[in-house]
């Protein structure tokens, strides 16, 4: 099997103008429940309750495309002192007809990328026409490559920051190093803004239905829990709720199922045109993760690995 153990190293063979179009056929695939193309269960979980945390297993496959994978994830709510990342993965290929291992492969970058790119793909069909200030809560993996995938993907005047502690929002606004406002409040980030993403760790609401603008775009991340929460329950009964899986929302999602709002389409209806993309109203992407896309992104590192190792 290919080993491809350094984040790194899966991180340069990815690209977001590559994996975009395939994330957005792949959710569509995911919600056309055809089982030729897409066979993924709701993630199982076993809680790591000694280091607060869990580990999930996410085995997809995809007949059609010959994609057998499995993406095993630990995620920790870590303390303030700890230097250990929160995510922590690793992305198995199988062939499906022997059912041999083709390749391991680090899931950190997979991960961070494949999440911004589903977030992005949210954005480009939900967000309103002219969307001009781009506001992110928490400033963590999920918020670099989020920040990567939108300003590379479309394009925003301003791009607001804020994080629960100001240096890690400071340090954010050096690394990536182009313009940012860094925030003090949440307030402050998300007022007028016209897209807003959550990638924080927290567990109960940071973002309020009373700071956001009628209209404007929420890519919710964060709270994968069924008891942890990001957003309000003003802001999920005021919003036009969309998820990745409705299954996984309904299983995972504490800002679904506290708030007690349906979810009225996947992302993949969107993409397959059987709902619509209500631009003009208060929408929220709930985002858990799913195995597909990583299938999508892992296979997409093995063909560039292949091609660079046979300079094809
Ligand atoms: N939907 C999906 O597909 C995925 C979701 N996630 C979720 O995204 C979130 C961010 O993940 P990473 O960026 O990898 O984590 P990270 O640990 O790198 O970043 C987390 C950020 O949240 C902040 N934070 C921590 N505690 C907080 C609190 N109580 N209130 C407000 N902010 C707080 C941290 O300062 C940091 O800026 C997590 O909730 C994680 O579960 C992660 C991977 C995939
Ligand atoms: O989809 C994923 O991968 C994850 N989702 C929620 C948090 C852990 C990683």
């Amino acid at each position: 099997a290919w080993r491809l153990e350094s984040a790194r190293e899966v991180e340069s063979l990815l690209h977001y103008k590559e994996l975009i179009p395939r994330l957005e056929e792949a959710l569509g695939k995911f919600s056309s429940r055809d089982s030729a193309e897409v066979i993924q269960p709701v993630r199982s979980t076993v809680p790591l309750q000694k280091h607060n945390g869990f580990l999930g297993l996410m085995p997809t496959y995809m007949e059609n495309d010959g994609v057998l994978s499995t993406k095993l994830v630990c995620f920790y709510n870590r303390g303030a002192g700890s230097t250990l990342p929160s995510v922590s993965a690793t992305v198995l290929l199988l062939d499906p007809e022997s059912g041999h291992m083709k390749a391991v492969m680090d899931g950190e970058a997979i991960t961070n990328m494949r999440t911004a790119g589903a977030s992005a793909i949210s954005a480009k069909l939900l967000m309103r026409h002219g969307a001009e200030v781009l506001a992110i809560l928490g400033t963590g993996q999920q918020a670099l490559s989020h920040y990567k995938a939108f300003t590379e993907m479309l394009s925003f005047k301003e791009v607001r920051v804020w994080n629960h502690r100001r240096e890690g929002a400071e340090k954010f606004r050096r690394s990536v190093g182009g313009p940012v406002t860094v925030c003090g409040s949440v307030e402050e980030a998300v007022r007028g803004a016209d897209v807003i993403v959550t990638v924080t760790r927290s567990i109960e609401p940071v973002l309020c239905g009373r700071w956001v603008k009628p209209g404007a775009h929420v890519a919710a991340v964060g709270a994968c829990r069924p008891d942890w929460r990001e957003l309000d329950d003003s802001l999920m009964k005021e919003a036009v709720v969309y998820a990745d899986s409705r299954e996984g929302a309904m299983a995972e999602s504490g800002d679904v199922i506290l708030s007690g709002v349906e979810v009225f389409a996947e992302l993949g209806d969107v993409i397959n045109g059987i709902k619509p993309a209500y631009r003009e109203k208060t929408t929220v992407f709930k985002s858990l993760g799913m195995g597909v896309e990583d299938a999508v992104a892992a296979n997409l590192v093995y063909e560039q690995w292949k091609a660079k190792a046979y300079k094809l």
